[in-house]
């Protein structure tokens, strides 16, 4: 998959495309019947499947504090729509110049012009530019005037909701895994690089592998059953996301203890795959406390995955 950094950045030999636009947050089921929606009508038009995504997201820029805790950043995006097939990925610097943009200009000189759109699939209810006066009925009117094709995005719909990046945040934070995994298509996961922290896990028996996220907010918090994903293969283990107040942490990080693992992590890229919640962190009186707990937390996930993988052999038998 090609990736356009910043709009400076599209070339003369990018011009035509089959275009949709959005902020894939979390790259859900939902979002991926509308790739294929995608991926279709570009291989009918023979032309590039283009997808345009901004970064910051708006409500970043427009109200940081309102704005709800990433399910992924750019990356992780580009990682997921890479692996459906997209051929090229336009990435836009989020300003208030970019969105203050007039509507017919986004359209005809952005869209038409620099990306020369064939075919534009968004939400019937996407709006754009300056007061987000641009609509699809606006859409509408210019495609029929400039002859490009235009689709409304399918709503993909499970037992009645709507799937949504909001709908997995909420079942995040109700600690409904299965729920955000259903929607997703895959297990929540998290994944960065391993950095040094201050060697206190080996000293109480639990080397915890730090994974540097790269992000302010988060939409999981507490002690998980995990598997991770390594340059040494795939580890079940136990892992905290939190800001570990017991031994005056500040800022929230994840640290993942992995079964039957011995090796050095550091400066790799690990993904995390969240399967079951044990509990909320605690702040507990003493470091030996707090030892006891971490021994009864990976118990209690070898038995999450002991009985899981019964559960799976009896589902194939
Ligand atoms: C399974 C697990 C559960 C944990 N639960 C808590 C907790 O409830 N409260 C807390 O303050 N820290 C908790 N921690 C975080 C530990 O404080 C941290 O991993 C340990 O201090 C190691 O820090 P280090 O990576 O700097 O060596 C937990 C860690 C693990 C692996
Ligand atoms: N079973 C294991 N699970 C996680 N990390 C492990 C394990 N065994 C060894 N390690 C290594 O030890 C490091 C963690 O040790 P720890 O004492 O917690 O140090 P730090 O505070 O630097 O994270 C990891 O980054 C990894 O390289």
């Amino acid at each position: 998959m090609e990736f356009i950094r910043g709009l400076h950045n599209i070339k003369a030999e990018h011009r035509g495309c089959v275009l949709t636009i959005g902020n894939f947050d979390g790259v859900h089921l939902g979002h991926q019947a509308v790739l294929a929606q995608l991926i279709q009508v570009a291989k009918q038009r023979q032309l590039p499947a283009c997808v345009m995504v901004f970064e910051p997201q708006p409500l970043e820029l427009f109200a940081p504090d309102k704005a709800p805790a990433r399910l992924s950043r750019l990356r992780e995006k580009y990682l997921g729509l890479a692996r459906l097939g997209i051929d090229r990925l336009l990435c836009v610097n989020f300003n208030r110049r970019f969105a203050d943009l007039a509507p017919d200009y986004f359209v005809e000189q952005l869209l038409l012009q620099q990306l020369g759109v064939q075919h534009l699939i968004v939400g019937d209810d996407f709006c754009f530019g300056k007061n987000r006066a641009g609509n699809f009925a606006l859409l509408q009117q210019e495609a029929e005037r400039f002859n490009f094709g235009l689709t409304p995005t399918a709503s993909l719909k499970q037992q009645m909701q709507r799937i949504s990046s909001t709908a997995i945040r909420q079942a995040l934070a109700a600690d409904d895994l299965a729920l955000a995994e259903a929607m997703l298509g895959r297990p929540f996961s998290l994944n960065g690089k391993v950095r040094h922290g201050r060697q206190l896990g080996r000293q109480l028996g639990f080397p915890t592998a730090n994974v540097w996220l790269y992000r302010k907010k988060l939409p999981v918090h507490g002690v998980y059953a995990i598997e991770a994903i390594t340059d040494f293969g795939r580890y079940q283990g136990v892992a905290n996301i939190g800001s570990r107040p017991t031994v005056s942490g500040k800022t929230e990080q994840l640290e993942a203890h992995l079964f039957d693992f011995k090796g050095n992590l550091y400066g790799s890229q690990i993904e995390v795959l969240l399967r079951q919640k044990l509990r909320n962190e605690q702040s507990f009186a003493s470091v030996e406390a707090l030892q006891q707990q971490i021994q009864r937390d990976a118990e209690a996930a070898r038995t999450y995955f002991q009985s899981s993988a019964s559960e799976q052999v009896e589902a194939n038998q």
